[in-house]
């Protein structure tokens, strides 16, 4: 088996190398299936061969692990046209083998984007631009019990495809072994919330703002800081957010020696063929302690007007924009409940036709940020976001996620998240400001969406 793969892969690279006759690079990609393999094991045991992301779906069996960096999409341009011409551009030119006709295997690419690159970056982002991708050298993705392993190469004409056969071996050998001790976890040593009564004083000035008619909702998100008891090994943390959050994504993507990190429960958008899958997320209720008020906690949240509110204002505006490539659209009249394990959401499923000529890229464009996590209207909420909060969110709050070479793809928005440099933390959370927000009671809701990664490192 192992020795056909080779021949083929062998003979995919002289030829590749062959054909290349100026200083261009070519990709050569080549998908196989894989005996079962632990997912957090194999991103263990890439801890040396460059930077990591995972990714693990909350509704299906699927997960995919990016190991190195073949190639790199970056920039600092705020649309997404750059990142798609060069997306396509690498694609146009690889050469691809892969026989499984299944959404996440071959020539993927895995990334994320700055909630808003309008606003100055600060020293704390400064390994993550306004938007990157990475088609990785080497992907796992563990698809409803299939395990596939693509090696992704870059190839130019003085290469020798025997020489880059052994060293791709090699380190798919120490991809595939067996590790031989799970690091240990991190505690929490310190904790700092930055400025807090600030943050309550900028939620009324919201509502102010709100009630004179500028706008109506804005989310405002704030930090904590945290200083933890040694370097954080993402492989633990991983562990921890894959046991304590079965019902969201859990994400991690590492840029030198930071890794963002988080679980949640917010699907922004998925392509499958042309089907698309959306999530209307916002209004949140905490989780009983018994079933009893557990019950209540939920009958309270469908029934409460100003959650109700913070909930449509993204029905309404995902509706609208999708109705600009979408037919089919499906959206049912009253939310639903999104049970995860430190709090509940109102939910709403958006189903649709992706219409021919239109691709991920596109909804992400016109998708983000949702009212979930800008406002309504976008840009005045998001002008009063630059300016009031004090805080630079970075990646958070933004749509990270994979696409693949058959245009399909999902990502989900970075929220529940924190980003581990070292022995640091900062985490984030935000929520949705309308007229009727108390500002002690929506401080009281984000101290719940910090939980999830709290918990997880250590610090309850
Ligand atoms: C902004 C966050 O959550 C959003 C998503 C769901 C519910 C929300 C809310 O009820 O306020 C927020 O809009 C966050 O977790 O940081
Ligand atoms: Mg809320």
């Amino acid at each position: 088996m192992l020795k056909v793969k080779e021949d083929i892969l062998e003979s995919m690279l002289e030829k590749a190398i062959h054909n290349i006759q100026t200083d261009e690079t070519k990709l050569v990609s080549y998908t196989k299936k894989i005996n079962e393999i632990n997912p957090l094991y194999f991103f263990e045991a890439a801890e040396k061969l460059g930077n990591r992301t995972y990714w693990r779906s909350s509704i299906d069996d699927f997960c995919i692990i990016g190991v190195g960096s073949t190639l790199e999409i970056a920039t600092e341009q705020s649309d997404m046209n750059y990142t798609e011409n060069r997306w396509q551009t690498v694609l146009e030119e690889a050469i691809i083998h892969n026989p499984y006709n299944v959404p996440g295997t071959g020539v993927i690419a895995l990334g994320g984007m700055a909630f808003d690159p309008k606003k100055e970056k600060t020293e704390l982002w400064s390994n993550y631009k306004a938007s990157q991708f990475t088609i990785p050298e080497f992907t796992l993705a563990k698809i409803e019990g299939n395990y596939y392993l693509t090696t992704i190469t870059r190839v130019n004409r003085n290469d020798h495809a025997k020489q880059l056969l052994t060293q791709l071996n090699a380190k798919e050998q120490q991809l595939l072994s067996p590790v031989e001790s799970f690091p240990e976890n991190v505690h929490v040593i310190s904790q700092e919330e930055i400025q807090p009564e600030s943050w309550k004083k900028t939620v009324k000035k919201a509502t102010d703002e709100i009630n004179k008619h500028e706008t109506e909702k804005i989310v405002l998100a704030r930090e904590i800081r945290l200083h933890l008891s040694k370097e954080a090994s993402i492989t633990a943390v991983l562990r921890e957010l894959v046991e304590t959050q079965p019902n969201s994504y859990v994400f991690a993507f590492e840029q030198e020696k930071d890794c963002f990190i988080g679980a949640t429960p917010e699907r922004l958008v998925k392509i499958e063929g042309n089907q698309l899958l959306s999530t209307c997320l916002a209004g949140t209720a905490p989780r009983g302690k018994s079933l009893e008020e557990d019950e209540k906690f939920k009958y309270t949240l469908l029934h409460d007007q100003k959650n109700r509110e913070e909930h449509d204002f993204v029905v309404q505006m995902i509706k609208q924009a999708m109705e600009n490539y979408c037919e089919n659209i499906v959206i049912p009249k009253d939310p639903d409940i999104l049970s995860l394990s430190n709090l509940q959401h109102l939910y709403t499923p958006v189903r649709a036709t992706l219409r021919e000529g239109y691709s991920i890229f596109n909804v992400i464009e016109k998708l983000h940020p949702t009212p979930a996590l800008g406002g309504t209207p976008r840009e005045k909420s998001l002008a009063f976001i630059r300016h009031y909060e004090h805080m630079d969110r970075g990646w958070y709050g933004a749509p990270v996620g994979w696409l693949d070479s058959n245009a399909n793809g999902e990502f989900a928005v970075a929220i529940r998240s924190g980003l581990i440099r070292g022995d640091k933390a900062s985490l984030f959370a935000g929520c949705g400001i309308v007229r009727d927000s108390d500002p002690e009671a929506e401080y009281a809701e984000t101290n719940i969406k910090f939980l999830p990664m709290l918990s997880v490192l250590g610090g309850v």
